[in-house]
Formats: C-alpha cells, structure tokens, sequence
C-alpha cells in the first residue's frame, strides 16, 4: 500500500472541510478523488501534502506516518503535487523548470555546490539526462529551450508533470490535470498519464472531467461535504445511487454517468 489515510478529519474555524475521511491508495494505481465544488478535495491534498496538519487522523506513506512532515521533507519522501492553476516559472525555459524539479532528487550540499565537486557535476549530468528523457516522456522534446509562458496550455500542463516526475516520486498527485484542456490535450493526458502509471508511479487525482475520469481511474473515492459519500471502481460509482443524487443535487455542470 502506498498512502493510507486514517479518519482525516480537517476544520477550519467553524468549518469541517474534512470530517473523518478514509481510504487507501494501492502501489501502481491511478486512483481518483472526484466531488462537487467544495467538498474537500483541495483540502485532503493540502493535508497529505503537510501544507497544513490535519485536526485528526494520520497520514501513512509507505506505511511511514507523515503527519506533521515539512512539506519540502514530503517531496524527499517521494510525494510530489500539480496546483489547479499553473505554477511554471514563466520566464525559465522548459528545460530549466524541469531541472528545478530534478534539483529535489539531489544529494549535495551548498559546499558542494561552491566546491562543484566530482559527484555534484555527475548529479548535475544525471540531471540534464533525467530532464530529456522526461521531456520525451511528456511529448515536449523539441520545446526544450523555449520559454515555458510561450508554450501552449495543455504543454505547459504536461510540463508540469514533467517538473513534478523530475523528484523522482512514487506518489504524484494531480490536482485538475484536465481543466481548461480541448478534447485533444485531454486525449495526450490521458495517454501520458497512463505512461506514467507503467513507469511505476502511483497516481491520485482530482478531476471534474467525469468522462476522464471514469475511463483513467482503477478505484475512486468520492467526497461529498467534506465526507466520503462512495468508493469503488468506476463502473461501482456509476451506479451508486447516492453519488447520482450528490451530483444531480449540486449546481455543477458535470455528470456522473
Ligand atoms: N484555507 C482555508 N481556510 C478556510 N476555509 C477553507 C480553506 N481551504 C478550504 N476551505 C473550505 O473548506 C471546504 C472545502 O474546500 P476545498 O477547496 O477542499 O473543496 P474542493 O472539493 O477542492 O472544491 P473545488 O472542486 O471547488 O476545488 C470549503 O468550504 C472551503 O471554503
């Protein structure tokens, strides 16, 4: 098992965003955390993530506790994160964002960094390395040099992916990979995101593209006012009577079948 929530349960002042929330994450599946506007999801990434502690509950990573890990210690964990809004740095190349990425998976120190020591400058090649084959992976090769603000949206959201794989995860959280995408860059995510499932990377994802979602996903688990309303494969969700009535009773326009 790779993440393991146990009764998360998360207030903000008067507000439960998360109220005993469970479920657990198998190594190698592409797992969806799906549910109308506000019903948690954001929260439950910000609270696995250790951007803030939970009221209660324990986070189980490689059945390691995480809860009240800094959440730069996560990414050394090998938990890394995508934003519902783009976080490139803008006027960095694509190559470079990437290589910030990698700079999370390396050993040295600042005095090795001054000294540029043997092993820092193979960290620095293996880097370089690690950053092409990645940007092969997302399909962005022949955009290496190019500034990251001038590449298209649904690049610059595979991008991202690319970034966040440059730690060396093996758990990736993808918080509205598909938002804002046409129907082409959501057919090149979904591919990508099942090439990075046979690279053996665990994947979790919030999504509102119901179709996307229901054809990507081993296993969903459903949030509904900050409780977990279902969990099952897709087809189980489909059916289950209680995330149809969830999804018909919020203002949202999307559907769950
Ligand atoms: N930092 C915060 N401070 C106060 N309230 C918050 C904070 N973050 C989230 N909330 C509240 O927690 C609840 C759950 O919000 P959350 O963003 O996790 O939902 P969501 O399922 O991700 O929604 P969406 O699909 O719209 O992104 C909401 O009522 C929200 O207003």
């Amino acid at each position: 098992m790779v993440l393991e929530l146990k009764n998360i349960t998360k207030n903000f002042g008067g507000i439960s965003a998360l109220t005993d929330v469970s479920f657990q994450i198998n190594e190698g599946e592409i797992f969806g955390l799906i549910g109308p506007n506000g019903a948690g999801k954001t929260t439950m990434f910000n609270v696995i993530t250790n951007m803030f502690a939970p009221t209660s509950g324990e986070i189980l990573f490689l059945g390691e506790n995480i809860s009240g890990i800094k959440p730069h210690k996560i990414t050394d964990k090998g938990i890394c994160r995508t934003f519902q809004n783009i976080r490139l740095f803008s006027q960095m190349s694509v190559l470079e964002n990437v290589l910030v990425g990698a700079h999370c998976r390396n050993k040295s120190g600042v005095l090795t960094s001054v000294l540029r020591t043997k092993s820092q400058k193979h960290e620095e090649k293996s880097n370089h390395e690690v950053a092409l084959e990645l940007l092969e992976l997302v399909g962005l090769s022949r955009y290496e040099d190019t500034i990251a603000e001038n590449l298209a949206y649904g690049q610059q959201r595979r991008l991202e992916i690319a970034r966040a794989l440059a730690s060396n995860p093996k758990l990736l959280l993808l918080d509205e990979p598909a938002a804002g995408m046409n129907e082409t860059e959501t057919e090149n995510l979904f591919d990508l995101i099942k090439k990075v499932q046979q690279r053996g990377v665990t994947v979790l994802l919030i999504e509102h593209d119901m179709p996307f979602v229901m054809k990507l996903c081993d296993r969903i688990t459903v949030l509904n006012f900050g409780k977990k309303l279902a969990e099952g494969t897709p087809t189980e969700i489909q059916n289950n009577q209680d995330v149809i009535e969830a999804y018909l009773g919020s203002e949202e326009d999307e559907e769950i079948a």
